[in-house]
């Protein structure tokens, strides 16, 4: 359904002088910056993918370019075998996208208008836009927000509209750029529960994109993970986090406060696992899990030295094997 094939896209940008005027101008100087470095993946129809990564790795670039507003420099896109750039009307007509940060209904229409219209546009056949608008309405509740300006409604309001607005041609294919950013939560709550049904009931092939880790975990299965325009991992969200919890996080609370070099704690620490956080007398321990033996020989090990009082072993969670990988990438 969605083919991408090696897609880069470097963006020439003029270097300003010190006095504003572009240096290009006279010496033609440039910055370049490859912000997709070569991504390949593969979306069956039916699924919902997470997209995520964090500030400028080449999220909203890539869903740019599956949406045809920007062409990749080099490599391929396929959506239902349609090329977006080249075929950007026909591919129009397929797909659905909502751009958290950026409205695309007309903002000076009521949103009745600005729905009419783009039932125009879509050429969309009076029965099933009455059907599509009762079902929306349904969903998101947008009756009582249709004779409102778009430029009046609240963020909410204005992104239940938007996401009504990009599926009046039922599009098989919806990509979603950051849509709950500054959503209250049941807003956000309202939305993302609309998504599922969207993927569920619809089967709607649908690309996600957000910072919010568990607003990923809670819709998707499988995420692609960039990083500076590459791929870094792609794959089940529970292979990740099986592939992780060869680990544990070990949190234990000491009587006292925690003094390291004092008490061959680090010592310890050192031969077990890695140290996470300390604050006081509590301390977060990475540790490789070879079963609940090891974990009671490290806090025995321990006990020796200091009191413990209180600890817990829990698994990853899938937010902090992201931050993880992230710092991993950093480094
Ligand atoms: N039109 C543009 N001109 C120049 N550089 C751009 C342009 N669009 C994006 N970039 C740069 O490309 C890189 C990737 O940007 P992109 O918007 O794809 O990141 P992102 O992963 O969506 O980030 P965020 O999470 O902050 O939205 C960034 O370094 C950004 O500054």
């Amino acid at each position: 359904m969605i083919e991408v094939d090696n897609i880069t896209k470097t963006f020439v940008i003029p270097v300003k002088r010190d006095d504003g005027f572009f240096k290009s101008l006279v010496s033609r100087e440039y910055i370049y910056k490859e912000a997709v470095k070569g991504i390949s993946f593969f979306v069956n129809k039916g699924e919902l993918v997470g997209y995520i990564g964090l500030n400028g790795a080449g999220k909203s670039t890539t869903i740019k370019m599956l949406c045809g507003i920007l062409n990749p420099d080099t490599g391929s896109i396929r959506v239902n075998g349609i090329n977006p750039f080249k075929n950007r009307r026909e591919n129009n007509m397929n797909i659905g996208v909502v751009f958290g940060q950026r409205g695309q209904l007309w903002r000076d229409l009521p949103v009745q208008d600005s729905f009419i219209l783009l039932k125009k546009i879509y050429n969309v056949a009076d029965e099933d836009y009455k059907r599509r608008i009762q079902f929306l309405d349904n969903m998101l509740d947008i009756g009582e927000l249709m004779k409102i300006p778009v430029r009046k409604l609240s963020l909410g309001q204005r992104m239940r509209c938007e996401f009504a607005g990009s599926l009046i041609h039922w599009p098989d294919v919806i990509y979603l750029d950051e849509p709950t950013i500054g959503l209250d939560i049941l807003t956000k709550k309202r939305v993302l529960s609309f998504v599922k049904e969207l993927n569920e009931q619809y089967q709607k092939t649908i690309i996600f994109t957000t910072h919010n880790m568990h607003d990923i975990e809670d819709l998707c299965d499988r995420v692609i993970l960039i990083d500076k325009g590459l791929i870094m991992y792609d794959g089940k969200i529970q292979e990740l986090k099986a592939s992780y919890n060869k680990q544990k996080v070990l949190s234990i609370t000491f009587r006292n406060v925690i003094e390291l070099d004092k008490q061959n704690l680090l010592e310890i620490v050192e031969r077990f696992g890695q140290i996470k956080d300390i604050h006081n007398n509590n301390l977060i321990l990475h540790i490789e899990d070879g079963g609940i033996d090891n974990i009671r020989h490290v806090l025995d090990k321990m006990n020796e030295i200091c009191v413990i009082t209180d600890y817990s072993i829990s698994s990853f969670k899938f937010e902090d094997i992201i931050e993880n990988i992230y710092l991993q990438e950093s480094k």
